[in-house]
């Protein structure tokens, strides 16, 4: 197969409605640490097209859920699955299924904006090819050329990561993300730290790889005026129990000042 596709692998089914296929299933999802229990029993479905926020108070586990989909931290109890395949619950053994971005960008800031957005695919490479920046080929330049036009920063590609401002490192994080080629993309706190525009832009990126790329994207927020305006529905947290799972415009006064009353982490 040729890398030089922009697009990653996308799973059948119709995009919309409640007919489409489930990207990412969670069931009964446990974590513990030492003592505590910090997810207890989480069920969450993401399907194709579908945009998710996850709500809760700091503390409340929205973080855990994720890298516990990513293979960033042990599952202790439930499944998860992943386009399909079971993950296998061990921190450490990461697939490829997911793609994560962070609130802290973690760019290599002195790489090009391309070299940055290349990297995304270390995962999918031949190991030989994979450890020499220099070396990435000419045909997953030219994907990563695909996936930074996708994010609006084509032309900043021979720029370095360190130039440019929060909000587009925000996006060239994601267009490495789509490099990864996976159906299910994860964004822990993705505008916290961007201003208003910038998080605008990228709410919007975000809600386009759903409708457009078919993507399932799940993002963490804190700010459930964002999750009302952009996602399909918002999932809500309490000390590791779903609180509760609807489209955005049920969300009611109420429901919010239980999600973060002062002991709900
Ligand atoms: N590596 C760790 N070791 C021990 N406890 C941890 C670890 N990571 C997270 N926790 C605990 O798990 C709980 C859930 O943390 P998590 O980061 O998932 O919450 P969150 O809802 O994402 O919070 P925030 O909004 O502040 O990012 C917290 O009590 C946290 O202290």
């Amino acid at each position: 197969m040729s890398l030089a596709t922009p697009t990653t692998p996308r799973l059948s089914g119709p995009s919309q409605g409640n007919d489409a296929a489930t990207a990412l299933a969670i069931t009964g999802l446990r974590k513990t640490y030492g003592e505590r229990t910090v997810l207890d029993g989480v069920n969450l479905e993401d399907k194709v097209g579908e945009l998710i926020a996850l709500l809760g108070a700091n503390g409340s586990g929205k973080s855990t859920v994720l890298k516990c989909v990513v293979g960033l931290a042990d599952i202790d109890g439930g499944a998860v699955e992943v386009a399909g395949h079971r993950v296998d619950g061990h921190a450490g053994r990461k697939h490829h299924d997911a793609a994560m971005v962070f609130q802290q960008i973690h760019l290599v800031k002195r790489s090009t904006v391309l070299d940055n957005v290349c990297s995304g695919a270390l995962g999918h490479l031949p190991y030989s090819r994979s450890w020499i920046r220099s070396a990435f080929p000419k045909e997953l330049r030219e994907e990563a050329m695909a996936c930074l036009d996708r994010v609006g920063l084509a032309d900043r590609a021979h720029d370095r990561a360190g130039s440019l401002s929060g909000g587009q490192q925000q996006r060239v994080a994601i267009a490495r993300a789509l490099c990864q080629r996976a159906p299910v993309l994860l964004a822990d706190e993705p505008v916290s730290a961007l201003d208003p525009a910038a998080a605008e832009q990228v709410m919007e990126l975000l809600r386009s790889l759903a409708d457009d790329d078919h993507m399932a994207v799940a993002a963490v927020l804190h700010q459930p005026d964002l999750a009302r305006r952009w996602a399909d529905r918002a999932v809500g947290l309490i000390r590791g129990q779903l609180s509760f799972s609807c489209p955005p415009s049920q969300l009611t006064e109420q429901m919010l000042g239980e999600l973060y009353a002062p002991d709900r982490g």
